[in-house]
């Protein structure tokens, strides 16, 4: 089998903020290669580079040095070659815009004509199972319903690659578990490759092919699991060994992570 064409390879690549006081070195001498159709976790406390890491990939910030390529291009081609779409950790609708309304609306930016623009709000709805939703106003959905808007405009312009950064950490435990299900059904129907920014290891472990531990201070990468599970996993999948032995493995990975700082 040939293997999978890699959509975001980082070569030492480094990013540093020049903040007021002293520098921040948020992405020290990162590799890692995300292949088409992985779903890989980013996982590490706070301040570890796992945003800037994704905004890297947006070329929403700028590397320092090193080598990143997205889809084979720079950042910047990729993304004005609409490579990707992005899930922000708060769902950021529009909350006088209706749903469909705010899903069209990066549609609306980039000229798609008015019918393209209907096939393609009810396609994203289809996928995060709302469809029915399109006239109600965000305040009328609940956190779980307005973050799976923000998917569905996120898939509106059908890019192989959704960057998602924390995207289910405001909601509680049952509607979180019930959106990662989703996820990875909406995964497994579209193979589209997605980076998830996460702080929870069973969430990690659960979604991932890929596990990127990282810890901070520099911000950098401590550990990468391939995971062993099938790709289709029921939620019970969580209490077998196999699950619990990746989930203890990414704990060292943080723990060891923790220590380089004392
Ligand atoms: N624009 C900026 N200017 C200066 N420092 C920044 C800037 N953005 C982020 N940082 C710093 O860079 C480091 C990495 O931040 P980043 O947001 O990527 O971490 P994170 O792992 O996503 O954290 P969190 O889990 O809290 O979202 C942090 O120390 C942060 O304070």
């Amino acid at each position: 089998m040939t293997q999978a064409a890699s959509v975001v390879s980082a070569k030492n690549l480094c990013l540093t903020y020049q903040a007021n006081d002293a520098p921040v070195h948020a992405l020290s001498n990162v590799d890692l290669d995300v292949r088409k159709g992985d779903f890989v976790s980013f996982i590490g406390p706070s301040g570890c580079g796992k945003t800037t890491f994704l905004r890297v990939i947006a070329d929403l910030e700028k590397k320092t040095s090193g080598d990143i390529t997205v889809n084979g291009m720079t950042p910047e081609d990729a993304r004005k070659a609409r490579a990707y779409g992005y899930v922000f950790q708060a769902p950021a609708l529009y909350p006088w815009r209706t749903i469909d309304k705010n899903i069209a609306l990066p549609l609306e930016i980039m000229n798609y004509p008015a019918d393209e623009r209907q096939k393609r709000i009810a396609e994203a709805l289809d996928l995060v199972g709302l469809t029915g939703f399109e006239k109600k106003f965000p305040w009328q959905l609940s956190g779980g319903m307005q973050q799976r808007a923000s998917i569905a405009r996120a898939l509106a312009f059908d890019a192989d690659l959704l960057l998602m950064d924390e995207p289910f950490g405001a909601l509680d435990e049952i509607v979180r578990d019930h959106l990662n299900e989703e996820l990875l059904k909406l995964w497994a129907r579209t193979n589209k490759t997605i980076c998830f920014v996460t702080h929870s290891i069973p969430e990690a472990v659960y979604l991932s092919t890929k596990i990127v531990v990282m810890s901070p201070r520099p911000g950098r990468v401590t550990d990468i699991i391939d995971s062993p599970l099938p790709r289709e996993r029921p939620l019970d999948i969580r209490e077998t060994p196999e699950f619990l032995e990746i989930a203890h493995r990414v704990r060292d990975g943080l723990r060891a992570g923790h220590s380089y700082e004392h």
